[in-house]
């Protein structure tokens, strides 16, 4: 006798796992991490989206690690791979402001007190990432004193080049004249732009098909600061319209502090030489 399509076959589930579903997701943990604080219905959205998202950034932190190393052993394609890989979970975290909207100022003002001094002010991952993208800020990791693990392991990504610091090691490698003091250097400072690195990229857009990997590698890096630049922004006016211009838990003047964030730039050469050429 044939089995529908749309019926089990009895015969051939496997009822009884050697391990199952659960078991490998550890599904069990994860689904016990959600606590909310207070009684208030939008609490678990609150923790949810926060939880999705360090999910996402420990992804993307993955994939970018990986990239720089594969960059450092002159290895473009899976770098390409994986970089494609973090534009892509940055348009997920993107779209997730979507859902937290859905919160009125009231709904998030219900339970705002129970938040105590925590924000995402202290996302050690956040902070990783802005790192190795190249956003030196060592006086931030000063939110971390009392977490060793995170100090220590935040302050080794301050202290190692960053994914722009990697690729102009490359540009240098493949005879581009890149000046020494952005090849070796102090990688805890501030990257600070310099005519040749943007003059160097210019000979790549123009001559785009003779050094077709280094233009793509280029526009791979342009793909994931633009969209780390629409999340920012997503971040901004979510908070603008959930908090109005209250100062935030963590400190900070609230909004106008993340404005500024907005000035902010990874690779500043690949922009500027968009006005040069
Ligand atoms: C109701 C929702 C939210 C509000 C009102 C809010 C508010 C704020 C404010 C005011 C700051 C500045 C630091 C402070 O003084 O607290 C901040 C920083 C931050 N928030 Fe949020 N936030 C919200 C949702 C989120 C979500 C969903 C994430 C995702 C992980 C997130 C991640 C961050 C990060 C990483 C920072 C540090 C940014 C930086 O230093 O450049 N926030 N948030
Ligand atoms: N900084 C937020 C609080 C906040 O958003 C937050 C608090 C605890 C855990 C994550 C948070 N998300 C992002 O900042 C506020 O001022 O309302």
């Amino acid at each position: 006798m044939t089995t529908p399509n749309n019926t089990v076959d009895n015969e051939a589930i496997h009822w009884d796992q050697d391990i199952s579903y659960g078991q490998y997701l550890d599904l069990e943990p994860l689904l016990a991490c959600q606590n909310p604080v207070s009684k208030e219905h939008d609490e678990l959205l609150f923790i949810v989206i926060h939880q999705v998202s360090e999910l996402w950034i420990k992804l993307c932190l993955h994939e970018a690690h990986g990239a720089a190393a594969n960059i450092q052993q002159d290895n473009l394609p899976p770098a390409f791979k994986m970089l494609s890989r973090v534009a892509r979970i940055q348009e997920q975290l993107i779209k997730a402001w979507e859902v937290l909207v859905t919160m009125t100022p009231a709904d998030y003002a219900s339970f705002r007190d129970s938040l105590g001094q925590s924000s995402g002010f202290q996302s050690y991952q956040y902070r990783e990432i802005e790192f190795l993208l190249g956003n030196k800020n060592a006086k931030l990791i000063e939110a971390h004193r009392a977490k060793p693990k995170h100090y220590q392991k935040l302050q080794e990504c301050l202290n190692a080049p960053s994914i722009y610091d990697i690729v102009l090691q490359l540009l240098a490698r493949r005879g581009f004249a890149i000046p020494q003091d952005k090849i070796e250097r102090d990688w805890s400072i501030p990257y600070t732009a310099s005519p040749e690195v943007e003059a160097a990229w210019a000979e790549i857009y123009r001559n785009s098909a003779k050094h077709w990997d280094l233009y793509e590698l280029a526009e791979k890096l342009v793909d994931v600061e633009f969209n780390f630049q629409r999340w920012r922004f997503n971040h901004m006016k979510t908070v603008e319209r959930i908090i109005g211009y209250r100062r935030g838990t963590g400190g900070t003047a609230g909004v106008n502090y993340l404005v500024k964030a907005l000035d902010l730039q990874f690779f500043p050469e690949l922009w500027s030489v968009r006005t040069t050429i």
